[in-house]
């Protein structure tokens, strides 16, 4: 991994983190090559921080981000949330974990094609079991919040790339998570969403 660097943009409050990496690594296997992605990183969350890792092309932020947000396992380290060690949770509670409590803004979207942007958006409402009119109320509220309320029927075909952009936003706003997990750089717009 090339340097990759952690700046915390405000003031980190005197109370425990809400998320806490130590010394973590990621070394993938690619035929008879290891991939050391990532090597090493420990930082801090607190709640109400924002956070921006920065580095070239390949130095491994994107695999940090999977390793956060529990979609790959590190090779080593520990990743703790709220003092719980994530690699003691099932595959069923990180599930639940991740649904309840984080927000994903991944680097292509990742959007659905064949539901409609109001669709999209109640999706992580949808996976939480919150009855239709509720996540429905609830997504539009959201939809509105990011500038798209009259794009709401639309897909994502049918939306320009900004729009595409904040319809992800919206998502990942949706279900009021402890920690927005964005990959590139959105996150200054989700810091300006999120501020009361
Ligand atoms: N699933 C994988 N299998 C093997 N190697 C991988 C895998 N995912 C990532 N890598 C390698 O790990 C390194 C880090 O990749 P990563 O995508 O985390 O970088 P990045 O900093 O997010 O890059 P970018 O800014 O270009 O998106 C790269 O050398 C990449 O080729």
């Amino acid at each position: 991994m090339q340097d990759m660097n952690i700046e915390s943009h405000q003031q980190p409050p005197d109370r425990a983190p809400l998320l806490k990496v130590e010394d973590l690594h990621k070394i993938f296997r690619v035929g008879d090559q290891d991939i050391h992605a990532v090597r090493g990183v420990s930082f801090s969350i607190h709640a109400g921080e924002f956070i921006a890792i920065k580095g070239a092309s390949g130095s491994g932020k994107s695999t940090l981000l999977g390793l956060i947000g529990g979609l790959d396992r590190p090779s080593d380290g520990r990743i703790m949330i709220n003092g719980r060690e994530m690699s003691t949770m099932s595959a069923a509670e990180l599930a639940q974990f991740r649904n309840a409590r984080l927000g994903f803004i991944f680097q292509q979207f990742n959007l659905l094609a064949g539901m409609t942007a109001l669709e999209n958006v109640e999706l992580p409402l949808l996976y939480a079991r919150v009855p239709l009119l509720e996540r429905r109320q609830q997504a539009m509220a959201v939809l509105d919040r990011v500038g798209l309320a009259d794009r709401a029927a639309h897909r994502p075909a049918q939306l320009s790339g900004g729009q595409q952009q904040r319809v992800a936003v919206a998502r990942s706003l949706v279900n009021k998570p402890s920690l927005i997990i964005a990959d590139e750089p959105q996150a200054p717009w989700i810091a300006k969403q999120q501020a009361p």
